[in-house]
Protein backbone atom coordinates (compact mmCIF):
# COMPACT_ATOMS: atom_id res chain seq x y z
CA UNK A 1 0.00 0.00 0.00
CA UNK A 2 1.17 3.63 -0.81
CA UNK A 3 1.36 5.37 2.36
CA UNK A 4 1.89 8.82 2.43
CA UNK A 5 1.65 11.03 5.65
CA UNK A 6 -0.05 14.34 6.28
CA UNK A 7 1.58 17.76 4.86
CA UNK A 8 0.80 19.21 8.01
CA UNK A 9 3.15 16.50 9.97
CA UNK A 10 5.63 18.31 11.99
CA UNK A 11 9.35 15.92 11.83
CA UNK A 12 9.35 15.77 15.48
CA UNK A 13 5.68 14.98 15.59
CA UNK A 14 6.65 12.15 13.20
CA UNK A 15 9.43 10.90 15.07
CA UNK A 16 6.55 10.76 18.03
CA UNK A 17 3.98 9.74 16.19
CA UNK A 18 5.56 6.75 14.61
CA UNK A 19 6.10 5.40 18.46
CA UNK A 20 3.04 4.96 18.78
CA UNK A 21 1.24 1.52 18.85
CA UNK A 22 -1.29 3.12 16.26
CA UNK A 23 1.02 4.92 14.52
CA UNK A 24 0.05 3.44 11.11
CA UNK A 25 -3.61 2.74 11.62
CA UNK A 26 -6.36 5.27 9.76
CA UNK A 27 -7.07 8.59 11.14
CA UNK A 28 -10.77 7.93 12.88
CA UNK A 29 -13.94 10.13 13.29
CA UNK A 30 -17.01 9.88 14.86
CA UNK A 31 -19.35 12.17 16.81
CA UNK A 32 -18.76 11.68 20.51
CA UNK A 33 -22.17 13.20 21.67
CA UNK A 34 -25.59 11.40 21.28
CA UNK A 35 -26.65 10.96 17.77
CA UNK A 36 -30.05 11.86 16.10
CA UNK A 37 -31.14 13.82 18.91
CA UNK A 38 -31.45 18.11 18.55
CA UNK A 39 -28.82 19.59 20.87
CA UNK A 40 -27.13 22.73 21.71
CA UNK A 41 -23.65 21.09 20.83
CA UNK A 42 -22.01 18.26 19.18
CA UNK A 43 -18.86 17.21 19.82
CA UNK A 44 -16.78 15.24 16.47
CA UNK A 45 -13.58 13.73 17.51
CA UNK A 46 -11.19 13.20 14.74
CA UNK A 47 -8.22 11.02 16.38
CA UNK A 48 -4.81 9.79 14.62
CA UNK A 49 -2.11 10.93 12.55
CA UNK A 50 -4.06 13.27 10.09
CA UNK A 51 -6.18 15.28 12.66
CA UNK A 52 -4.16 18.19 12.03
CA UNK A 53 -4.80 17.34 8.25
CA UNK A 54 -8.38 17.44 8.55
CA UNK A 55 -8.73 20.52 10.58
CA UNK A 56 -6.58 22.71 7.97
CA UNK A 57 -8.80 21.20 5.37
CA UNK A 58 -11.86 22.06 7.58
CA UNK A 59 -10.73 25.54 8.21
CA UNK A 60 -9.41 26.40 4.65
CA UNK A 61 -5.90 27.82 6.41
CA UNK A 62 -2.70 26.35 7.33
CA UNK A 63 -2.50 28.29 10.51
CA UNK A 64 -0.72 26.67 13.41
CA UNK A 65 -2.31 24.58 15.52
CA UNK A 66 -1.56 25.28 19.20
CA UNK A 67 -1.60 22.52 21.96
CA UNK A 68 -4.55 23.07 24.18
CA UNK A 69 -6.18 26.12 23.10
CA UNK A 70 -9.55 26.45 22.12
CA UNK A 71 -10.45 28.89 19.21
CA UNK A 72 -13.67 29.89 16.89
CA UNK A 73 -13.00 28.69 13.41
CA UNK A 74 -15.61 28.66 10.25
CA UNK A 75 -15.52 25.31 8.92
CA UNK A 76 -15.43 24.72 5.34
CA UNK A 77 -17.06 21.55 3.13
CA UNK A 78 -15.73 20.66 -0.59
CA UNK A 79 -16.26 23.43 -2.96
CA UNK A 80 -15.74 25.57 0.54
CA UNK A 81 -19.17 25.65 1.42
CA UNK A 82 -19.58 27.29 4.83
CA UNK A 83 -20.82 24.62 7.17
CA UNK A 84 -20.91 25.49 10.77
CA UNK A 85 -18.97 28.56 13.26
CA UNK A 86 -16.99 25.79 15.85
CA UNK A 87 -15.04 25.97 18.94
CA UNK A 88 -11.99 24.05 18.04
CA UNK A 89 -9.33 22.47 20.45
CA UNK A 90 -6.35 20.67 19.69
CA UNK A 91 -4.68 17.94 22.16
CA UNK A 92 -0.83 17.24 20.89
CA UNK A 93 -0.02 13.54 20.75
CA UNK A 94 0.85 12.05 22.88
CA UNK A 95 -0.93 14.38 25.25
CA UNK A 96 -4.39 13.36 24.64
CA UNK A 97 -7.26 11.09 25.29
CA UNK A 98 -6.09 8.31 22.74
CA UNK A 99 -2.60 9.38 22.46
CA UNK A 100 -2.52 10.30 19.00
CA UNK A 101 -3.09 14.05 18.02
CA UNK A 102 -6.79 14.53 18.49
CA UNK A 103 -9.22 16.80 17.13
CA UNK A 104 -12.23 18.47 19.12
CA UNK A 105 -14.54 19.97 17.13
CA UNK A 106 -17.44 21.31 18.81
CA UNK A 107 -20.40 22.07 16.74
CA UNK A 108 -24.22 23.06 16.63
CA UNK A 109 -25.91 20.27 17.48
CA UNK A 110 -28.77 19.83 14.57
CA UNK A 111 -28.97 16.81 12.64
CA UNK A 112 -27.74 18.72 9.15
CA UNK A 113 -25.19 20.77 10.76
CA UNK A 114 -23.65 17.16 12.29
CA UNK A 115 -24.35 15.34 8.95
CA UNK A 116 -22.51 17.76 7.00
CA UNK A 117 -19.41 18.15 9.17
CA UNK A 118 -18.93 14.16 9.21
CA UNK A 119 -19.71 14.04 5.33
CA UNK A 120 -16.94 16.93 4.75
CA UNK A 121 -14.33 14.54 7.54
CA UNK A 122 -15.31 11.75 5.54
CA UNK A 123 -14.60 13.23 1.95
CA UNK A 124 -10.64 13.71 3.34
CA UNK A 125 -10.11 9.87 2.49
CA UNK A 126 -7.50 9.44 -0.29
CA UNK A 127 -6.36 6.48 0.36
CA UNK A 128 -4.29 7.04 -2.98
CA UNK A 129 -2.23 9.96 -1.52
CA UNK A 130 -1.80 7.83 1.84
CA UNK A 131 -4.37 9.96 3.68
CA UNK A 132 -6.74 7.52 5.33
CA UNK A 133 -9.74 8.40 7.48
CA UNK A 134 -12.86 6.53 8.43
CA UNK A 135 -15.27 6.56 11.04
CA UNK A 136 -14.60 5.11 14.10
CA UNK A 137 -16.01 1.59 15.49
CA UNK A 138 -17.97 1.53 18.70
CA UNK A 139 -15.27 2.25 21.53
CA UNK A 140 -12.54 2.68 19.28
CA UNK A 141 -11.04 5.91 20.96
CA UNK A 142 -10.21 4.09 23.64
CA UNK A 143 -9.00 1.05 22.15
CA UNK A 144 -6.42 3.22 20.71
CA UNK A 145 -5.85 4.93 24.47
CA UNK A 146 -4.94 1.41 25.49
CA UNK A 147 -2.91 0.48 22.68
CA UNK A 148 -0.54 3.69 22.99
CA UNK A 149 -0.43 2.83 27.10
CA UNK A 150 -2.71 6.03 28.52
CA UNK A 151 -4.87 3.68 30.08
CA UNK A 152 -5.07 0.23 31.28
CA UNK A 153 -7.78 -2.84 30.57
CA UNK A 154 -9.45 -2.07 34.54
CA UNK A 155 -9.90 1.61 33.71
CA UNK A 156 -11.48 0.88 30.42
CA UNK A 157 -13.86 -1.05 32.04
CA UNK A 158 -14.49 1.76 34.43
CA UNK A 159 -15.11 3.80 31.65
CA UNK A 160 -17.91 2.16 30.18
CA UNK A 161 -19.25 1.73 33.54
CA UNK A 162 -19.14 6.00 33.80
CA UNK A 163 -20.91 5.85 30.32
CA UNK A 164 -23.54 3.62 31.75
CA UNK A 165 -24.58 4.64 35.43
CA UNK A 166 -27.77 5.61 35.79
CA UNK A 167 -27.80 5.83 39.53
CA UNK A 168 -25.19 7.70 42.00
CA UNK A 169 -24.01 4.51 43.66
CA UNK A 170 -23.16 2.98 39.78
CA UNK A 171 -21.38 6.35 39.51
CA UNK A 172 -18.97 5.99 42.75
CA UNK A 173 -18.99 2.19 41.69
CA UNK A 174 -17.37 3.08 38.01
CA UNK A 175 -15.43 6.39 39.30
CA UNK A 176 -13.21 3.44 42.09
CA UNK A 177 -12.44 1.63 38.88
CA UNK A 178 -11.58 3.95 36.59
CA UNK A 179 -9.72 5.85 39.84
CA UNK A 180 -7.72 2.39 39.58
CA UNK A 181 -8.79 1.61 43.03
CA UNK A 182 -9.15 -2.32 41.56
CA UNK A 183 -5.76 -2.23 40.12
CA UNK A 184 -3.96 -1.14 43.45
CA UNK A 185 -5.14 -4.23 44.62
CA UNK A 186 -4.37 -6.70 41.26
CA UNK A 187 -0.51 -5.34 41.29
CA UNK A 188 -0.26 -6.04 44.88
CA UNK A 189 -1.76 -10.01 44.25
CA UNK A 190 0.83 -9.95 41.42
CA UNK A 191 3.79 -8.54 43.54
CA UNK A 192 2.79 -11.24 46.12
CA UNK A 193 2.42 -14.05 43.27
CA UNK A 194 6.00 -12.97 41.80
CA UNK A 195 8.00 -12.67 45.01
CA UNK A 196 7.02 -16.43 46.32
CA UNK A 197 7.72 -17.46 42.52
CA UNK A 198 10.96 -15.92 43.19
CA UNK A 199 11.48 -18.16 46.36
CA UNK A 200 10.30 -21.45 44.24
CA UNK A 201 13.04 -20.63 42.13
CA UNK A 202 15.67 -19.93 44.77
CA UNK A 203 14.59 -23.95 45.63
CA UNK A 204 15.01 -25.13 41.96
CA UNK A 205 18.47 -23.33 41.87
CA UNK A 206 19.80 -23.81 45.03
CA UNK A 207 17.52 -27.17 46.02
CA UNK A 208 20.92 -29.55 45.53
CA UNK A 209 23.01 -27.05 47.39
CA UNK A 210 20.35 -26.73 50.82
CA UNK A 211 19.21 -29.05 53.39
CA UNK A 212 15.85 -30.71 52.67
CA UNK A 213 14.51 -29.20 55.96
CA UNK A 214 15.55 -25.24 54.57
CA UNK A 215 13.82 -26.35 51.62
CA UNK A 216 10.56 -27.83 52.88
CA UNK A 217 10.61 -24.50 55.51
CA UNK A 218 10.73 -22.43 52.02
CA UNK A 219 8.20 -24.21 50.50
CA UNK A 220 5.88 -23.99 53.49
CA UNK A 221 6.02 -20.38 53.66
CA UNK A 222 5.23 -20.18 49.87
CA UNK A 223 1.75 -22.31 50.63
CA UNK A 224 0.95 -20.00 53.51
CA UNK A 225 1.57 -17.02 51.83
CA UNK A 226 -0.56 -18.72 48.80
CA UNK A 227 -3.14 -19.46 51.28
CA UNK A 228 -3.32 -16.45 52.71
CA UNK A 229 -3.58 -14.97 49.01
CA UNK A 230 -6.36 -17.10 48.12
CA UNK A 231 -8.97 -16.25 51.14
CA UNK A 232 -7.84 -12.43 49.84
CA UNK A 233 -8.94 -13.28 46.72
CA UNK A 234 -12.06 -14.68 47.69
CA UNK A 235 -13.08 -12.52 49.64
CA UNK A 236 -12.74 -10.11 47.24
CA UNK A 237 -15.00 -12.04 44.39
CA UNK A 238 -17.43 -12.55 47.24
CA UNK A 239 -17.95 -8.71 48.00
CA UNK A 240 -18.34 -7.71 44.39
CA UNK A 241 -20.97 -10.33 44.01
CA UNK A 242 -23.04 -8.83 46.85
CA UNK A 243 -22.37 -5.10 45.06
CA UNK A 244 -23.06 -6.31 41.77
CA UNK A 245 -26.23 -6.14 42.84
CA UNK A 246 -25.60 -1.92 42.58
CA UNK A 247 -25.53 -2.35 38.74
CA UNK A 248 -28.54 -5.01 38.33
CA UNK A 249 -30.48 -3.08 40.37
CA UNK A 250 -32.21 -4.57 44.27
CA UNK A 251 -34.92 -6.76 43.66
CA UNK A 252 -37.89 -5.02 45.36
CA UNK A 253 -41.49 -6.79 45.14
CA UNK A 254 -44.39 -4.40 46.11
CA UNK A 255 -47.08 -6.58 47.65
CA UNK A 256 -50.58 -5.63 48.77
CA UNK A 257 -54.21 -4.83 47.50
CA UNK A 258 -55.57 -2.97 44.81
CA UNK A 259 -55.90 0.66 45.65
CA UNK A 260 -53.33 0.58 48.33
CA UNK A 261 -51.31 2.90 46.80
CA UNK A 262 -48.67 0.62 45.46
CA UNK A 263 -47.84 2.94 42.00
CA UNK A 264 -47.80 6.20 44.51
CA UNK A 265 -45.66 4.84 46.45
CA UNK A 266 -43.24 4.00 43.33
CA UNK A 267 -43.43 7.76 42.70
CA UNK A 268 -42.53 9.03 46.15
CA UNK A 269 -39.84 6.91 46.45
CA UNK A 270 -38.47 7.64 43.30
CA UNK A 271 -35.96 10.15 43.11
CA UNK A 272 -38.11 11.95 40.67
CA UNK A 273 -41.00 10.93 38.19
CA UNK A 274 -38.46 11.16 35.60
CA UNK A 275 -35.64 8.45 37.26
CA UNK A 276 -38.81 5.88 35.97
CA UNK A 277 -36.27 4.04 33.39
CA UNK A 278 -38.82 1.95 31.74
CA UNK A 279 -42.85 0.57 32.71
CA UNK A 280 -43.22 -2.05 30.93
CA UNK A 281 -45.64 -5.28 31.31
CA UNK A 282 -43.64 -7.86 33.70
CA UNK A 283 -44.05 -11.21 31.47
CA UNK A 284 -46.92 -12.67 33.37
CA UNK A 285 -50.31 -10.33 32.95
CA UNK A 286 -50.33 -9.37 36.31
CA UNK A 287 -47.07 -8.19 36.98
CA UNK A 288 -45.74 -4.64 36.21
CA UNK A 289 -41.72 -4.22 36.61
CA UNK A 290 -40.34 -0.90 36.78
CA UNK A 291 -36.75 0.60 37.32
CA UNK A 292 -36.20 3.21 39.56
CA UNK A 293 -34.06 5.23 41.45
CA UNK A 294 -34.01 5.11 45.30
CA UNK A 295 -31.82 7.76 47.01
CA UNK A 296 -28.85 6.51 44.13
CA UNK A 297 -29.73 3.18 44.51
CA UNK A 298 -31.08 1.56 41.29
CA UNK A 299 -34.19 -0.44 42.30
CA UNK A 300 -36.50 -2.85 40.00
CA UNK A 301 -39.38 -2.86 41.43
CA UNK A 302 -42.12 -5.12 40.55
CA UNK A 303 -46.26 -4.53 41.38
CA UNK A 304 -47.30 -7.76 42.17
CA UNK A 305 -51.50 -7.30 41.55
CA UNK A 306 -52.35 -10.80 41.93
CA UNK A 307 -53.28 -11.35 45.47
CA UNK A 308 -56.44 -10.03 46.22
CA UNK A 309 -58.90 -11.56 47.94
CA UNK A 310 -59.14 -14.97 49.24
CA UNK A 311 -60.79 -16.57 45.69
CA UNK A 312 -61.48 -19.51 43.55
CA UNK A 313 -60.98 -18.07 40.49
CA UNK A 314 -58.15 -19.58 38.78
CA UNK A 315 -56.46 -16.88 37.22
CA UNK A 316 -56.66 -14.95 40.81
CA UNK A 317 -55.36 -18.29 41.96
CA UNK A 318 -52.55 -17.97 39.45
CA UNK A 319 -51.86 -14.77 39.94
CA UNK A 320 -50.79 -15.33 44.01
CA UNK A 321 -49.04 -18.18 42.54
CA UNK A 322 -46.63 -16.14 40.35
CA UNK A 323 -46.28 -13.73 42.88
CA UNK A 324 -45.11 -15.79 45.11
CA UNK A 325 -43.10 -17.03 42.53
CA UNK A 326 -42.07 -13.12 42.40
CA UNK A 327 -41.12 -12.73 45.96
CA UNK A 328 -39.15 -15.52 46.10
CA UNK A 329 -36.87 -14.12 43.81
CA UNK A 330 -36.64 -10.86 45.50
CA UNK A 331 -33.56 -9.28 47.70
CA UNK A 332 -36.56 -7.17 49.45
CA UNK A 333 -40.17 -7.19 49.93
CA UNK A 334 -42.56 -4.38 50.30
CA UNK A 335 -45.94 -5.01 51.95
CA UNK A 336 -48.42 -1.56 51.61
CA UNK A 337 -51.51 -1.66 53.26
CA UNK A 338 -54.56 0.74 53.25
CA UNK A 339 -55.52 1.14 56.99
CA UNK A 340 -59.12 1.85 55.93
CA UNK A 341 -58.98 -2.01 54.27
CA UNK A 342 -61.33 -4.45 55.84
CA UNK A 343 -59.64 -6.90 56.72
CA UNK A 344 -56.37 -5.06 56.66
CA UNK A 345 -54.89 -8.51 55.44
CA UNK A 346 -56.42 -10.88 53.33
CA UNK A 347 -55.81 -14.25 54.70
CA UNK A 348 -53.58 -16.01 51.68
CA UNK A 349 -51.63 -12.28 51.95
CA UNK A 350 -50.60 -13.36 55.45
CA UNK A 351 -49.98 -17.19 54.75
CA UNK A 352 -47.91 -16.06 52.26
CA UNK A 353 -45.49 -13.45 54.48
CA UNK A 354 -45.30 -15.35 56.96
CA UNK A 355 -43.92 -18.57 54.75
CA UNK A 356 -41.54 -15.74 53.05
CA UNK A 357 -40.40 -14.92 56.84
CA UNK A 358 -39.74 -18.13 57.42
CA UNK A 359 -37.28 -18.39 54.35
CA UNK A 360 -35.67 -15.47 55.75
CA UNK A 361 -36.68 -12.61 52.98
CA UNK A 362 -36.63 -9.48 54.28
CA UNK A 363 -40.10 -7.61 54.91
CA UNK A 364 -40.92 -3.84 55.45
CA UNK A 365 -44.53 -3.13 56.12
CA UNK A 366 -45.84 0.25 54.72
CA UNK A 367 -49.17 1.87 56.40
CA UNK A 368 -50.10 4.25 53.85
CA UNK A 369 -52.79 7.06 53.26
CA UNK A 370 -52.13 8.47 56.89
CA UNK A 371 -53.97 11.55 55.62
CA UNK A 372 -57.01 9.95 56.15
CA UNK A 373 -56.38 8.51 59.73
CA UNK A 374 -58.51 11.35 62.10
CA UNK A 375 -58.46 9.94 64.98
CA UNK A 376 -55.39 8.59 66.99
CA UNK A 377 -57.09 5.69 68.02
CA UNK A 378 -57.86 4.37 64.30
CA UNK A 379 -53.91 4.95 63.69
CA UNK A 380 -53.03 2.97 67.13
CA UNK A 381 -55.46 -0.03 66.25
CA UNK A 382 -54.09 -0.28 63.06
CA UNK A 383 -50.23 -0.88 64.09
CA UNK A 384 -52.05 -3.24 67.39
CA UNK A 385 -53.42 -5.66 64.37
CA UNK A 386 -50.22 -5.65 62.48
CA UNK A 387 -48.58 -5.87 65.22
CA UNK A 388 -50.63 -8.99 66.17
CA UNK A 389 -50.38 -10.72 62.77
CA UNK A 390 -46.78 -9.99 62.75
CA UNK A 391 -45.11 -9.23 65.97
CA UNK A 392 -41.58 -7.44 65.95
CA UNK A 393 -40.27 -9.19 62.49
CA UNK A 394 -41.33 -6.41 60.32
CA UNK A 395 -40.47 -2.64 60.35
CA UNK A 396 -43.64 -0.69 60.02
CA UNK A 397 -43.71 2.40 58.96
CA UNK A 398 -46.79 5.17 58.29
CA UNK A 399 -46.55 6.96 55.40
CA UNK A 400 -48.79 9.60 53.23
CA UNK A 401 -48.10 8.94 49.31
CA UNK A 402 -50.54 12.38 48.99
CA UNK A 403 -48.64 14.69 51.66
CA UNK A 404 -45.76 13.14 51.61
CA UNK A 405 -45.48 12.30 55.48
CA UNK A 406 -42.78 9.34 56.43
CA UNK A 407 -41.56 9.43 52.69
CA UNK A 408 -38.07 10.36 54.08
CA UNK A 409 -37.75 8.27 57.01
CA UNK A 410 -38.98 5.22 54.77
CA UNK A 411 -36.24 6.05 52.12
CA UNK A 412 -33.51 6.34 54.68
CA UNK A 413 -35.02 2.75 55.97
CA UNK A 414 -34.85 1.48 52.67
CA UNK A 415 -31.11 2.77 51.93
CA UNK A 416 -30.04 1.39 55.28
CA UNK A 417 -31.49 -1.86 53.84
CA UNK A 418 -29.57 -2.05 50.08
CA UNK A 419 -26.45 -0.64 52.02
CA UNK A 420 -26.44 -3.57 53.90
CA UNK A 421 -27.43 -6.00 50.76
CA UNK A 422 -24.48 -4.30 48.65
CA UNK A 423 -22.15 -4.12 51.46
CA UNK A 424 -21.75 -0.49 50.71
CA UNK A 425 -21.94 2.58 53.06
CA UNK A 426 -21.22 6.31 52.52
CA UNK A 427 -18.18 6.08 53.61
CA UNK A 428 -16.65 3.57 51.91
CA UNK A 429 -16.64 3.30 47.88
CA UNK A 430 -18.28 0.21 46.64
CA UNK A 431 -15.91 -1.86 44.28
CA UNK A 432 -17.69 -3.25 41.10
CA UNK A 433 -15.25 -5.87 38.69
CA UNK A 434 -17.04 -6.92 35.53
CA UNK A 435 -17.53 -10.48 34.59
CA UNK A 436 -14.13 -10.95 32.48
CA UNK A 437 -12.42 -10.08 35.89
CA UNK A 438 -14.71 -12.32 37.67
CA UNK A 439 -13.91 -14.67 35.24
CA UNK A 440 -10.07 -14.37 34.81
CA UNK A 441 -9.78 -14.56 39.03
CA UNK A 442 -11.75 -17.82 38.58
CA UNK A 443 -10.36 -19.70 35.80
CA UNK A 444 -6.80 -18.26 36.09
CA UNK A 445 -5.60 -16.63 39.83
CA UNK A 446 -7.59 -19.27 41.37
CA UNK A 447 -7.32 -21.66 39.21
CA UNK A 448 -2.90 -21.27 39.30
CA UNK A 449 -2.78 -21.11 43.06
CA UNK A 450 -5.05 -24.17 43.27
CA UNK A 451 -3.16 -26.14 41.24
CA UNK A 452 0.21 -25.22 43.02
CA UNK A 453 -1.32 -26.31 46.06
CA UNK A 454 -2.58 -30.16 44.44
CA UNK A 455 1.29 -30.01 42.98
CA UNK A 456 3.02 -29.19 46.61
CA UNK A 457 0.49 -31.06 48.80
CA UNK A 458 1.35 -34.40 46.21
CA UNK A 459 5.33 -34.16 47.40
CA UNK A 460 6.59 -31.87 49.45
CA UNK A 461 10.42 -32.92 50.02
CA UNK A 462 12.89 -31.39 47.38
CA UNK A 463 11.78 -32.86 44.37
CA UNK A 464 12.92 -30.50 41.97
CA UNK A 465 10.73 -31.48 39.28
CA UNK A 466 7.35 -30.90 41.48
CA UNK A 467 8.47 -27.38 42.49
CA UNK A 468 9.19 -26.37 38.52
CA UNK A 469 5.27 -27.57 38.29
CA UNK A 470 4.60 -25.26 41.68
CA UNK A 471 6.50 -22.48 40.09
CA UNK A 472 4.57 -22.81 36.50
CA UNK A 473 1.22 -22.90 38.50
CA UNK A 474 1.93 -19.47 39.74
CA UNK A 475 3.12 -17.95 36.59
CA UNK A 476 -0.12 -18.75 35.49
CA UNK A 477 -2.03 -17.25 38.38
CA UNK A 478 0.21 -13.90 37.61
CA UNK A 479 -0.32 -13.87 34.16
CA UNK A 480 -4.10 -14.08 34.78
CA UNK A 481 -3.93 -10.65 36.70
CA UNK A 482 -2.09 -9.18 33.90
CA UNK A 483 -4.65 -10.37 31.63
CA UNK A 484 -6.99 -8.93 33.95
CA UNK A 485 -5.37 -5.54 33.50
CA UNK A 486 -4.13 -5.89 29.77
CA UNK A 487 -0.16 -6.15 30.54
CA UNK A 488 -0.39 -9.63 29.62
CA UNK A 489 0.04 -12.20 26.30
CA UNK A 490 -3.37 -13.46 25.19
CA UNK A 491 -4.76 -9.87 25.26
CA UNK A 492 -6.08 -9.84 21.74
CA UNK A 493 -8.58 -12.22 22.72
CA UNK A 494 -10.15 -9.92 25.71
CA UNK A 495 -9.57 -6.99 23.84
CA UNK A 496 -13.03 -7.98 21.95
CA UNK A 497 -15.30 -8.62 25.16
CA UNK A 498 -13.55 -5.66 26.55
CA UNK A 499 -14.97 -3.18 24.27
CA UNK A 500 -18.17 -5.34 22.80
CA UNK A 501 -20.55 -2.78 24.88
CA UNK A 502 -18.73 0.51 23.78
CA UNK A 503 -20.55 2.98 21.36
CA UNK A 504 -19.44 4.69 19.01
CA UNK A 505 -17.24 8.11 20.07
CA UNK A 506 -15.78 6.69 22.55
N1 LIG B 1 -55.73 10.15 50.55
C1 LIG B 1 -54.76 9.43 50.00
N2 LIG B 1 -54.97 8.80 48.83
C2 LIG B 1 -53.96 8.08 48.31
C3 LIG B 1 -52.71 7.94 48.95
N3 LIG B 1 -51.94 7.14 48.19
C4 LIG B 1 -52.66 6.81 47.11
N4 LIG B 1 -53.89 7.37 47.19
C5 LIG B 1 -54.97 7.24 46.24
O1 LIG B 1 -55.40 5.90 46.21
C6 LIG B 1 -55.79 5.53 44.89
C7 LIG B 1 -55.04 4.31 44.45
O2 LIG B 1 -53.67 4.64 44.36
P1 LIG B 1 -52.66 3.83 43.45
O3 LIG B 1 -51.31 4.37 43.74
O4 LIG B 1 -53.13 3.79 42.08
O5 LIG B 1 -52.86 2.39 44.10
P2 LIG B 1 -52.43 0.97 43.54
O6 LIG B 1 -52.22 0.13 44.72
O7 LIG B 1 -51.30 1.11 42.62
O8 LIG B 1 -53.73 0.54 42.78
P3 LIG B 1 -53.87 -0.70 41.73
O9 LIG B 1 -53.03 -0.35 40.53
O10 LIG B 1 -55.34 -0.71 41.44
O11 LIG B 1 -53.44 -1.92 42.42
C8 LIG B 1 -55.56 6.75 44.02
O12 LIG B 1 -56.76 7.44 43.88
C9 LIG B 1 -54.56 7.56 44.82
O13 LIG B 1 -54.66 8.94 44.58
C10 LIG B 1 -52.53 8.62 50.21
O14 LIG B 1 -51.48 8.58 50.86
N5 LIG B 1 -53.60 9.34 50.68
Amino acid sequence: MLWKLSPFLAKSQLRYQSQLATAYLPTIYALSTAPGTKSAIAVVRISGTHSKYVYHQLNNSEKKLIHRRTLLRNLYGPGKNLLDKALTLFFDSPKSYTGEDLLELHIHGGKAVTGSVLNAIGSLNDRNSGIEIRYALPGEFTQRAFQNGKIDLIEVEGIRELIDAETETQRRCALSSFNGMNKNLFMLWRDKIVNNIAQLTAIIDFGEDTEIEDTNNLLQLVKHNMVQLKQEINQFIQKIEKTSILQSGVKVVLLGPPNAGKSSLINSISNDDVSIISHTPGTTRDTVEASIDVNGYKVTISDTAGIRSHSSDEIELLGIERAIKKSEQCDLCLLIVDPLNKPLINEDLTQMIQSMYKEGKEFVIIVNKQDLLTDENQSKSVMDALREKFGDKFPIITVSCKTQEGIEPLVKQLTQIFQRLSETSDESDPIIASRRVKEILHSDVLYGIDSFFVTTDSEIGGDSYDVVMASEHLSHAADGIGKITGDAVGIEEVLGVVFANFCVGK
